[in-house]
Formats: structure tokens, sequence, C-alpha cells
């Protein structure tokens, strides 16, 4: 690629090849412990890509090392087709981070709040960007309140409206919706389709499935490894589970049987239903086969994301426990 398709591919926002995150091989240790190991990350520009993973599984390191707020020990890429080795200081101004924790002041109002991080970016026309960004949140009508004050649902709209108001081409949100009550979610991924419809890219960490249903695309990240990628249907597909669901008054007792069954991967209740999945179909019905004979209902069911997680993170497991943990 020549350097004047080279700069038009950065005004994009994407690199050469036309990603907005193309990293490879990224890898972070504290001290002997390897937390983030051989990590390929690619996302193309206007998608929604959700990173998932049980607690402690690298997530938010790595959107770090995506930032530049933290150096890789090994790896390189690109982010809005900067390099994330030499270039993170323009790549911090073009993203929008937007940590667990909310980091404005709950003694000043919405609208100072703004104001002040437009003044941090210095923002040249300051009002006007506020301005925006009270609209398109919709939060002009509270503007005066003070954030401390808020809901859980109106702080992250207001943290979102922050990590927005310097028109950042890629959005990092780590867990954006932690406690947020059900309606102020949907509400939050509303405004995520809207910002990617806008040629936004996002990516966010999230622990809840139905938000991970709203994804373009997921990796599924544990041990600081990726275990798997791709849509929602690639990843449901790739694992090969064999699902039966059970209903009826299932025990305590039953339930504990059938998950030490031989072939049974996950055991994860839905209401009350009882999802028994695993690799072998032979083995995932014979492990059923008795519940049926004791009178509950028993029937093949399509794999869900949540039966796949829970399949994969117990395969991890004892992969690592047999090629040893990693330490
Ligand atoms: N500054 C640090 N020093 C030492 N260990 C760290 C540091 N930061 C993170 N870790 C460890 O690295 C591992 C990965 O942490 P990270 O926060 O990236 O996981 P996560 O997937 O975001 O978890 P969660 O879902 O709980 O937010 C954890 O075991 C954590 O304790």
């Amino acid at each position: 690629m020549n350097k004047v398709a080279e700069e038009a591919a950065f005004t994009r926002g994407e690199d050469a090849a036309g990603w907005a995150i193309d990293v490879r091989g990224l890898t972070k240790r504290y001290g002997e412990r390897v937390v983030v190991d051989n990590v390929d990350l690619q996302v193309r520009p206007g998608r929604i890509c959700g990173f998932l993973g049980p607690n402690g599984s690298g997530k938010t390191t790595t959107i770090r090392m995506l930032c530049g707020l933290l150096t890789p020990d090994a790896g390189e890429g690109t982010c809005l087709g900067l390099d994330i080795r030499t270039q993170a200081p323009l790549i911090k101004r073009q993203v929008g981070y937007m940590t667990q924790k909310f980091g404005l002041y709950d003694d000043l109002s919405i609208r100072q709040n703004l104001d002040f991080i437009a003044r941090l970016f210095a923002l040249p026309e300051r009002r006007a960007a506020v301005d925006k960004a009270l609209d398109d949140l919709g939060l002009r009508e509270r503007q005066h309140q003070l954030a401390g004050a808020l809901s859980g649902g109106w702080k992250q709209r207001l943290a979102l409206a922050a990590c927005l108001i310097h028109r950042p081409r890629l959005l990092l949100l780590d867990e954006p919706t932690a406690g947020v009550d059900p309606k102020a979610r949907r509400d939050f991924w509303d405004q995520i389709h809207r910002l990617a419809s806008e040629g936004i890219t996002v990516l966010v960490s999230t622990h809840y499935m139905d938000e991970a249903e709203r994804c373009h695309e997921l990796v599924y990240i544990a041990y600081g490894h990726v275990l798997a990628r791709g849509t929602e249907a690639e990843i449901v597909q790739g694992a090969h589970l064999t699902v039966y669901e059970v209903t009826g008054a299932i025990t305590a007792e039953q339930q504990a049987r059938v998950a030490e069954a031989p072939g049974v991967d996950s055991v994860a209740p839905f209401g009350n239903r009882l999802h028994v999945a695993g690799r072998d179909a032979a083995l995932v019905e014979q492990a059923v086969a008795p519940l049926a004979a004791q009178g509950l209902n028993v029937a093949r069911a399509p794999a869900n994301l949540e039966d796949v997680f829970i399949s994969l993170i117990g395969q991890a497991q004892d992969n690592f426990a047999e090629g040893g943990v990693p330490s």
C-alpha cells in the first residue's frame, strides 16, 4: 500500500488491511504469572466485538494493552491503524475507554463533568461538544443533576457520554453495565448499536449472555488464552455440544449424579430447566437416561452460549491441570 492509501486508511480509523483492531501475540506477565498469553484480536470498523471470560481471565489487561495504558511483554499490532507500541499517545486521543469503576466526580453536575472532560481534551468548541454529548445520550433534561445523585443506569450513560465527548473512533468498554438494571442495560445497548452504525468500533467486555448475543462477534478468553471466537452461531456450532434439557422436580442429588457422569461437560439450571451438555452425544444420552426413567422430562435442546462457555472453561481447566495450570 502506498503512502496516500495508508493515510486514507488511517483517516478511516483502520490499518492497511481494513482492521480497526489488529493485534497478534499479545502477552503480559506479572512477575512469573502470564496473565495474557499470545492473544490475537482482529475487529473490523463499525463492529461490536464482545469480550467474554471468567473473572481474572485477562480481559482488562488486554484492553489496557490495546489503548496504550500497558505495554505488552510480547506481541504487536495496530489500533485504528496506529502502532500499539510506538503510537500510544495518538491511540489514546482516538479511543473512548470506560473502566469498570465510575470515574467521574460525584459532586459535579452532569454538565460540569462533561465540561471538565472536554477541557482535559482541550476541545476547541467545548460548549457545543458538551451540548452534543448531552443530546446524544438523552442527558439534557438532567444536565444540572449531581453525578453522585444519579442511579446506576444514568451514571453509566454519563460515563458513556464522557467517553464520547472527544469523538473517538474506538470504544473500549470494560463491563460497562455491571450492576445496572435490565431496562437501563437495554437502553445502553441501543446506544452502542447506534454508535456502531455510525462507524464506531466497539470492544466490550461483559459477563451477561444477553449482551453477548447483541454483539456482532465474540471472543472468549480464559487463563489468558483465547478459547473461542466468531459469531454466536459459529461459536455454538464449533463447540459440537449435545444438550439435553431436563424439566420436572429434579433433586439436588439427581443433579449432582448427572454432573458426575462420564462425558458430561456442564450442567446448568435455566429457571426450572436443567441443561446437561457434553461433546460425546452417546455419553450425554447415557447420562440423562436414568432421569427419564425416574419420570423427569428429558428432551434434546439446542446449545446456547452459556452451555458452550461452561463447557469450554471445564475443558480449559482439564487441559491446564494436565499441562500445568499457567502460573
Ligand atoms: N497490576 C497487577 N499486578 C499483578 N497482577 C495483576 C495486575 N493486574 C491484573 N493482575 C492479574 O491478572 C489477571 C488478569 O486480570 P484482568 O483484570 O485482566 O482480568 P479480567 O478478565 O478483566 O477479570 P474481571 O472479569 O474480574 O474484570 C488476574 O489474575 C489479576 O489478578
